[in-house]
């Protein structure tokens, strides 16, 4: 399922937004014409205090701000711009990835076990910036990940709160789907519009559902600038302070601090306002303000191989236009059918397919728990378009865990990026489970190739996890509240105890939904 591109139009109206940094400069006609900023303010000086103040406009705190501003002051606080409008074509997703007026250009710090083929052996971890944030950035796959996956995280945090099934109303709340389904399921009056593949994709999947067969895999059909907190002397968080031009200024929450400003964003916000590992935080001069040995740690991403390519040498298919070939199809046609449609070459984010496996011998295979995702990506293999079709081999279950950790008390210093990819040797065994049906190499080649030409899928997560309050690596509570400091709470990527099986973005949008709930429902009952 896709969704289409520019979900925060919707949910940001309503809300006062301030700008820290945009160095991007666009038309205003063309502003206009791809961004509503009707209702939404956007500041350069705002008032002294709100009720809230929410750092991040991304997948989950441009939502969260949106439903909190039903009811109170909400103010905003994003690093970047508004969008670039190309950002709105999903063709021209991978070109955004390395700009850094849209993008957060972090390196991850040279790596032990894999990454050995790369540059410096680090790998690139891009992060959107902007009104939208890595929403902006993404491949448009919308797959919820496994009910169990949301389980785990109320067994974990002992919330019932967090189950698959008390989170599907808020799954829904956020949905507009476009497709069939049952609504038991999907939600249709929701902001973000998701739809099944298109007609010429879904040629595609069946494509890859027939490859599937071929290799006896089971097919079930599977829905799915910078600043710091201040806090005073009893650890309350009253404002947060920010740098805009030049000048540092402070703003109050008369409520709350919500941070939102993702997996690496929210760990180096606490950490430059003094809370986390008090020894992390003197080694590099910051004077620790509540000793919290999680913040930063438990790192999850969803590392990858690329195998392949395989070429689909049928004509009929290579007629079709299933990738962008930009020397064939930057044509005006193909552009005012995009306009017109949302359809054609424009229309098409790379990501084709997924598909979900068990592993036979882990835990994860009793309990029917899928722990490898297969995504299959199409690439245009010359200028006449044959389609090469790569999948990535997803490692859901993987049990390293990286850490981020800041490079010095400066704020605008990129921090240090582990993510420690195979450190425990169960991940290399499920890259070659997943690698199994490839018989065509061995063991020892896939190996060597998944430790050489390691990627990311861009999925980090768990740096400020969520967790029970007597577990010492436990960041925020299970109401998303920071362990030792009122007024305090973190809602996005961050706060997972443990990954999803799939593409992380439903999954942050609905930590946003169901964290707005949590905060509503708190502030009526204390009224
Ligand atoms: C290339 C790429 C492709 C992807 N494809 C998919 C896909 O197809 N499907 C899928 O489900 N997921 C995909 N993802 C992942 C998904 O989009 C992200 O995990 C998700 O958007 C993260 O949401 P978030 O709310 O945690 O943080 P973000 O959306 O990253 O929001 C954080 C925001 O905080 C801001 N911020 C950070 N620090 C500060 C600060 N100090 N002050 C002020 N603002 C700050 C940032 O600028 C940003 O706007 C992809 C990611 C990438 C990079």
């Amino acid at each position: 399922m896709y969704p289409l591109r520019l979900p925060f139009q919707s949910v940001m109206k309503g809300v006062i937004v301030l700008i820290l940094t945009t160095s991007y400069r666009l038309l205003p006609s063309m502003i206009s014409k791809y961004v509503t900023l009707d209702k939404m303010m956007v500041l350069n000086s705002p008032a002294k205090e709100y009720d809230f103040i929410v750092v991040g406009a991304g997948s989950a705190g441009a939502l969260l701000a949106n439903r909190l501003s039903k009811y109170y002051t909400v103010l905003l606080i994003e690093a970047g711009g508004t969008p670039f409008p190309l950002q709105s074509v999903p063709v021209f997703a991978p070109l955004m990835l390395d700009n850094k007026d849209l993008t957060w250009r972090y390196f991850t710090v040279p790596q032990k076990y894999s990454c050995l083929g790369l540059v410096n052996k680090t790998s690139y971890w891009p992060r959107g910036r902007g009104l939208g944030g890595t929403s902006l950035l993404n491949f448009l796959a919308w797959i919820r990940g496994h009910p169990r996956d949301y389980d785990n995280w109320a067994e974990i945090t002992g919330d019932k709160r967090w189950s698959y099934e008390s989170l599907l109303p808020y799954f829904k709340r956020t949905e507009n789907y476009l497709g069939k389904g049952s609504d038991r399921y999907h939600g249709h009056s929701g902001e973000i519009p998701i739809s099944t593949a298109r007609d010429r994709d879904k040629t595609l999947v069946n494509v890859f559902l027939e490859a599937a067969k071929e290799l006896d895999y089971p097919i079930t059909d599977l829905n799915a600038p910078l600043m710091k907190v201040l806090i005073d002397n009893q650890n309350n968080a009253y404002g947060v302070q920010y740098e805009h031009k030049g000048h540092l200024h402070k703003v109050r929450a008369l409520r709350e601090v919500i941070l939102s400003a993702g997996a690496i964003g929210s760990p180096m916000i606490l950490l430059h306002s003094g809370i986390g590992p008090s020894e992390h935080l003197q080694q590099v001069g910051i004077k620790p303000r509540v000793n919290l040995a999680g913040v930063g740690k438990n790192l999850l991403d969803h590392v990858s191989a690329l195998v392949g390519p395989f070429t689909i040498t049928n004509e009929s298919f290579s007629q079709q236009h299933f990738t962008f070939v930009p020397a064939r199809d930057s044509r005006p046609s193909n552009v005012i059918q995009y306009l017109a449609s949302g359809d054609g070459p424009l229309a098409q984010s790379g990501s084709m397919a997924s598909g979900f496996i068990l592993s036979n011998k882990s835990f994860y295979t009793a309990n029917q728990w899928p722990d490898i995702q297969l995504l299959l990506l199409g690439i245009p293999q010359d200028d006449e378009g044959l389609l090469t079709l790569s999948k990535a081999f997803n490692i859901d279950a993987a049990t390293s865990r990286g850490q981020i950790k800041l490079a010095s008390n400066n704020p605008f210093d990129p921090p240090l990026i582990d993510p420690n990819y195979y450190d425990h040797p169960d991940d290399m065994n499920l890259v070659l489970k997943g690698c199994e049906k490839l018989r065509f190499k061995s063991d020892e080649y896939w190996e060597c190739f998944a430790r050489h030409l390691t990627i990311t899928v861009f999925h980090p997560s768990g740096t400020c996890a969520m967790g029970k309050l007597t577990n010492p690596e436990t960041v925020v509570d299970s109401s998303l509240r920071v362990k030792g400091v009122r007024g305090l709470r973190v809602v996005d990527a961050s706060i997972m105890p443990q990954i999803v099986s799939s593409n992380i973005n439903p999954a942050c949008t609905v930590i946003g939904e169901r964290g707005a709930y949590i905060i509503l429902n708190e502030q009526f009952h204390n009224k």
